[in-house]
């Protein structure tokens, strides 16, 4: 079988990449929170008519937590898959996992408040 190009590779992996974005925001009851605070953390950007930097660090701050939580989803499937059972190593590492969320959450919140205080008050 000849080996497939370089570029049809990259537009599938690209696909797989959707594919997994989608499934995401379809299934995970946490990531369709954090979509939907994106819809009003962007609409509020419109409203008050941030500038670009804002915009910038918004983007910035919306991106890593959804990416973070994303690869936190992942970390709790595998975990689930190799050890159904209660076991204290996995819950360590869903911990740790989960504190990755929550750590990026801060941030973004803090660069939230930073954006919009000024505004508001
Ligand atoms: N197999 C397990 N063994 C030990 N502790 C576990 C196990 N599964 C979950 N836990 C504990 O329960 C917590 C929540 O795990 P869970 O997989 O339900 O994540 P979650 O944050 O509720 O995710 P989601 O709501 O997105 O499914 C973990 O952080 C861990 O402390």
């Amino acid at each position: 079988m000849p080996k497939e190009s370089f570029l049809v590779n990259r537009i599938k992996s690209v696909g797989f990449a959707l594919k997994g974005a989608l499934l995401l925001i379809r299934t995970e009851s946490s990531i369709k929170i954090q979509v939907f605070i994106t819809l009003v953390m962007t609409a509020a950007g419109f409203y008050f008519e941030i500038s670009n930097t804002e915009w910038i660090l918004q983007i910035l701050a919306i991106g890593l937590v959804l990416g973070i939580e994303g690869l936190n989803t992942a970390v709790e499937k595998i975990a689930d898959f190799v050890q159904p059972e209660f076991d204290e190593k996995i819950g360590f590492i869903k911990d740790i996992s989960a504190g990755a969320v929550m750590l990026v959450s801060i941030a973004a919140s803090i660069i939230g408040l930073i954006i919009y205080i000024p505004k508001l008050f």
